[in-house]
């Protein structure tokens, strides 16, 4: 079994991911995580923070001569800004003279601790976090509700996706369909696994350039008016073996689980495979896949609606998950909310923020797939050691009757 956590704030010393149920062998270097967390600070409107943000990674065990040893795999992620943040976000209890005031009256350390923020912001886990949490402020909320954490998936989904494609060859891609209202048009064409490099050197992450330089303009419009966007990111995973996932109970299907890790990543509000929602509007005459046998010889669907999965099990065809992103929370022209102290009406706190964050969202969601993948995959095949888990997945495929393949 394949499992994961993180651990961390966004203003803490580091954020920490372990991923653990792994088979020896898999390729993984620093250099290697570093370079997917660099694909996620990218983004067209993203906020100040993204341009100093080092993400300074250490591999703290279970690699050693940038392979997997077959124990946890855990990773740091060092925030560029921990010297500012000491204070406010020690772990231990902070003296009052280190925080430069008297021992004195409550109201000052309050003050010192960096303003207690106690005007909640729609759109955020600040209020239901502070009542369930039984907290005085936001701070501890927002410290872990922060998407922060997403650089912590990016890293342990860099794990996943070279464990994917030595396995099974899988190759994964993400981009950005929408942008608030500017969405790819339907016939453009779509991003396959050699596009990645173009992908990443845009940052819209849009495939379509015209779409991607109207992505840009709505954004710059956005953030002079004071507001936010959000969009709609799509992942393509090239290459999946089929029958990763089952049909025999809900929650095994490979299209729940997908959806229930995108769905987890901060600011998703909805999850899509294939045609998804554009389905429910057809006949089902044109809402299926036949099934037909190409020249090659081998069976494929003359159309991919279902997005690569049927009866919650990969099919063999390209899987194609979509998630909408809301428009960031923390809008500059701010939002009514209440002072908890008080009461009384006010406007909600505003920090530093991204305008946009549509383009990393696409990113994390890969990061997402690749790691509900990795975990299928091994379901399926099994193995201490990645030349194990190449056996099993090879002797399974052969399996199949020459009929069904
Ligand atoms: C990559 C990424 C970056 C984000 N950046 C911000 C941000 O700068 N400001 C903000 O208010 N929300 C940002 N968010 C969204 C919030 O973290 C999220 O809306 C909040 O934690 C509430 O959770 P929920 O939207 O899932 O209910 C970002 C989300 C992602 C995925
Ligand atoms: C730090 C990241 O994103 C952050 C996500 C975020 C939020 O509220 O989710 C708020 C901002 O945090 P800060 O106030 O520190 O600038 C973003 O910068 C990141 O993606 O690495």
């Amino acid at each position: 079994m394949l499992r994961w956590l993180t651990a961390g704030e966004s203003h803490g010393p580091a954020l920490v991911g372990i991923i653990e149920g792994l088979p020896a062998g898999v390729a993984l270097t620093t250099a290697r995580v570093q370079e997917a967390l660099a694909r996620r600070r990218l983004g067209y409107g993203r906020g100040a923070r993204m341009k100093f943000e080092q993400d300074a990674v250490r591999l703290l065990g279970g690699v050693r001569h940038g392979l997997s040893q077959g124990g946890p795999v855990a990773i740091e992620i060092a925030n560029t800004e921990w010297p500012k943040w000491e204070t406010v976000m020690s772990a231990d209890p902070v003296p009052d003279a280190a925080l430069g005031v008297d021992a004195g009256t409550g109201d000052a350390r309050e003050q010192a601790r960096n303003k207690p923020l106690t005007r909640p912001r729609p759109g955020h886990a600040d209020l239901v976090g502070m009542a369930k949490y039984a907290l005085d402020e936001a701070r501890p909320v927002l410290e872990r509700a922060s998407a922060r954490e997403t650089a912590t998936r990016v890293a342990l989904g860099t794990v996943a996706a070279a464990l994917l494609e030595q396995v099974a060859g899988v190759r994964l891609v993400s981009h950005v369909v929408a942008v608030g209202p500017v969405a790819v048009p339907d016939d453009a064409r779509v991003p396959g696994p050699d596009d990645v490099v173009a992908l990443d050197a845009d940052p819209i992450r849009c495939f379509d350039p015209a779409t991607s330089t109207a992505m840009v303009a709505e954004i710059d419009a956005c953030q002079k008016d004071g507001d936010t966007l959000g969009g709609v990111v799509e992942v393509l995973a090239y290459g999946v073996p089929p029958g990763l996932g089952s049909y025999v109970h809900g929650d095994r299907k490979l299209d729940a689980r997908l959806a229930a890790a995108v769905m987890g990543i901060q600011a998703i509000k909805g999850v899509e495979i294939g045609d998804g929602f554009r389905t429910a509007a057809r006949r089902g005459s044109a809402a299926h896949d036949e099934i037909v046998r190409g020249e090659d010889e081998r069976l494929h669907r003359v159309t991919n609606r279902a997005g690569g999965v049927e009866g919650g099990m990969s099919n063999g065809e390209v899987l194609r998950v979509r998630a909408a992103m809301k428009p960031i929370s923390t809008v500059p022209r701010a939002l009514r909310t209440i002072d908890t102290v008080t009461g009384e009406p006010a406007t909600a706190i505003h920090q530093r923020s991204d305008v946009c964050a549509v383009a990393p969202a696409a990113v994390v969601a890969e990061a997402m797939v690749a790691l509900v993948l990795a975990e299928a995959l091994l379901e399926k095949v099994g193995g201490d050691s990645v030349a194990e888990c190449t056996r099993n997945l090879r002797a399974y495929l052969e399996a199949i009757p020459e009929t069904m393949r």
